[in-house]
């Protein structure tokens, strides 16, 4: 007995439309048909498990797919609870095409359709935007109940009749669609499925091989686990990566529910940083590795799997952002990884300084980006010195007190960014028993704003910013052997020499040993230029300053009375040679001059 029927919508048209909007996404047709048949046996399984179900199981449970290249079809067939004629028409004609007509009529004239179609599980209804015709050949767990077979092409109109089935369980039937023969390809499907079905909790069957971990280690106990455990399911998530750092498995039930593993990663370089993606989750089916909204900015610099029904996968970004649920699962996740660092930190100091390198990055990122946790972070935050001693904030105060604090009160952290570069001015510092730290990396020049703002009565100061005398101003005053007018007379002589109004000359009672000629460019200047090149603080006019220094000529160096007594004509001539020494030893000579010093320098030799 044949029924046929029309499915009660208004929209006739939505298939074209829901084709449409589904464009990009096409394959996820597959997540949606097999998520579906893992849905029906897990039922099954559990009827059978509180005795509503007393007929056979069955051993056999697996989901399986199949494709037949010739004829067109794709099969997906599962042993679960299946369906009666009655249940194909309340749940397939009413539920899931109401659910496609709610969806069309919701969005269609929202211009970020496009974005929230990718979220959006379009259940059963997905099935057409591959398949011409979809067929369900069902028999239900349901004694006394008779197999049923549907079929339709995605309008309206569908027929249902009774069905030879014996077995217990659903078949979907696809006869693939003139343009979607790219899904008549094994590999293709393939590739589709253990991108979303890898996790799937029921066995899935594909060319006679399981493609899935059923029981991926995310859903036991962390008391059930190894160590080895996380690392070899790490490198299942990535292959060929290296092994992580460490992990944080999540939990919680209350007042969401979320679970899940954060990995540490180790990173070899930045390709890596952005292939390798935490991977988002709901009842083990893949749903994005865009999980922007979802953890914290920072946060993406992990890898690892979340997991959670509670994460509205079906709706727009801006309204995800707004989710209470989204906000307390960011909150948890992120006290949760500041408790475990916090954690490792007490426990394994020796260790945790080991890991600096590779966790830095993530931790500077977090204590700028995330108040709550540099409130945490400041305890377990490290600062390095160029000898590679390890302090925490509070622990450098103490260290530094004595000696770095100047005669306004502030502590002064001296750093370094390229131990190479500034080797000079690293070597006077530690000469005054000053300590200097390392602060190189791109994130850094951020991290000494943070700093100052948040350590009391703090400056940071680039070793290379002042002479060494000022880079600390202390209450000392230094003798100066020239008289004023030898000052001013010298001052003269070196902006002579030097002839670049953007060379700032002045002359300063340094000690005899320090060096005749230092440059330096003031903290402030270099910082804003730094903005300027990275783009940030409205600063980009500074970009196009000339780079500005200032030139101290130390007064109480021995050359510079050799230069006040030479003859007229040769005063000029040391005192541009002492200048381009301390261009030279900042390799900032190059060029004419560079040419120009080199000549002089024979001269000087053949003249001795
Ligand atoms: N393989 C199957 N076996 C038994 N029932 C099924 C099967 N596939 C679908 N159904 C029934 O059809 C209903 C509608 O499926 P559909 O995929 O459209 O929505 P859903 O699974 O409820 O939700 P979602 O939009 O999250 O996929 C299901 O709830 C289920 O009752």
């Amino acid at each position: 007995m044949a029924e046929k029927g029309t499915i009660s919508i208004h929209t006739e048209n939505i298939f074209p439309i829901i084709k449409k909007f589904l464009y990009s996404d096409h394959e996820i047709f597959l997540r949606e048909l097999v998520s579906n048949a893992v849905d029906a046996t897990q039922k099954l399984k559990r009827l059978s498990a509180i005795g509503e179900y007393k007929g056979e199981v069955g051993e056999d449970l697996k989901v399986k797919v199949s494709v037949d290249k010739e004829a067109r079809k794709i099969v997906i067939s599962d042993r679960g609870i299946g369906m009666t004629a009655e249940e194909i028409k309340k749940y397939i004609n009413q539920i899931a095409f109401s659910g496609a007509t709610e969806f069309v009529e919701k969005y269609k004239d929202k211009p970020d359709a496009n974005q929230i179609i990718g979220q959006f599980g379009l259940g059963f209804y997905s099935a057409f935007m591959v398949a011409e015709t979809v067929e369900i050949d069902t028999k239900s767990f349901k004694e006394g109940t008779e197999a049923a077979r549907w079929i339709c092409d995605g309008s309206t109109e569908f027929e249902i009749t009774a069905s030879e089935k014996t077995e217990r369980g659903t078949d979907i039937i696809l006869n693939v669609a003139a343009d979607s023969d790219e899904f008549l390809e094994p590999s293709r499907l393939r590739t589709i499925l253990t991108k979303y079905c890898k996790f799937l909790p029921v066995e899935v069957e594909f060319e006679g091989e399981v493609i899935n971990n059923p029981n991926p280690i995310w859903t036991k106990q962390p008391s059930e686990l190894t160590d080895e455990d996380y690392t070899k399911f790490y490198s299942e998530l990535y292959p060929f990566s290296e092994p992580p750092l460490f992990w944080i498995h999540l939990n919680v039930d209350y007042p969401f529910n979320l679970t899940g593993i954060l990995y540490f990663p180790k990173i070899k370089n930045e390709f890596e940083f952005t292939k390798n993606k935490i991977q988002l989750y709901s009842k083990q089916v893949f749903i994005t590795d865009e999980v922007k909204d979802v953890v914290p900015e920072f946060l993406m610099l992990l890898h690892g799997v979340i997991d959670s029904p509670d994460i509205p996968l079906n709706v727009s970004r801006s309204f995800l952002q707004a989710d209470s649920n989204v906000k307390k699962i960011n909150t948890y996740i992120t006290k949760k990884v500041a408790d475990k660092l916090n954690e490792i930190f007490k426990k394994d100091r020796a260790g945790y300084e080991a890991k600096w390198n590779d966790i830095n990055v993530f931790v500077k990122y977090g204590m700028l980006s995330d108040e709550k946790f540099y409130d945490k972070a400041k305890d377990f935050g490290l600062l390095q010195n160029i000898d590679g001693k390890f302090f925490t904030m509070e622990e450098y105060k103490t260290f530094v007190q004595a000696n770095q604090t100047a005669k306004d009160g502030n502590q002064v952290w001296i750093y370094a960014t390229d131990e190479e570069k500034q080797h000079a001015f690293i070597e006077a510092a530690q000469n005054r028993s000053y300590d200097v730290l390392k602060l190189d990396s791109v994130i850094d020049s951020h991290f000494i704003g943070l700093l100052e703002q948040k350590v009391e009565k703090t400056t940071l100061k680039r070793v290379d910013s002042e002479t060494i005398d000022k880079l600390i101003e202390k209450d000392e005053t230094k003798d100066m052997v020239l008289s004023e007018d030898e000052k001013t007379k010298l001052k003269e002589i070196f902006e002579k020499a030097i002839d670049n109004k953007n060379m700032m000359v002045s002359i300063e009672p340094l000690s005899p040993e320090d060096q005749p000629v230092i440059i330096t460019m003031p903290e402030f200047m270099r910082r804003m230029k730094d903005m300027a090149k990275t783009g940030g603080g409205g600063m980009m006019f500074m970009g196009n300053m000339p780079d500005s220094y200032n030139v101290s000529v130390n007064g109480n160096h021995p050359i510079i009375q050799r230069i006040l007594k030479a003859r007229e004509e040769s005063k000029e001539k040391i005192a541009r040679q002492a200048f381009d020494l301390a261009l030279l030893s900042q390799n900032l000579l190059s060029g004419a001059a560079l040419t120009a010093f080199v000549k002089r320098s024979v001269e000087l030799i053949e003249k001795e």
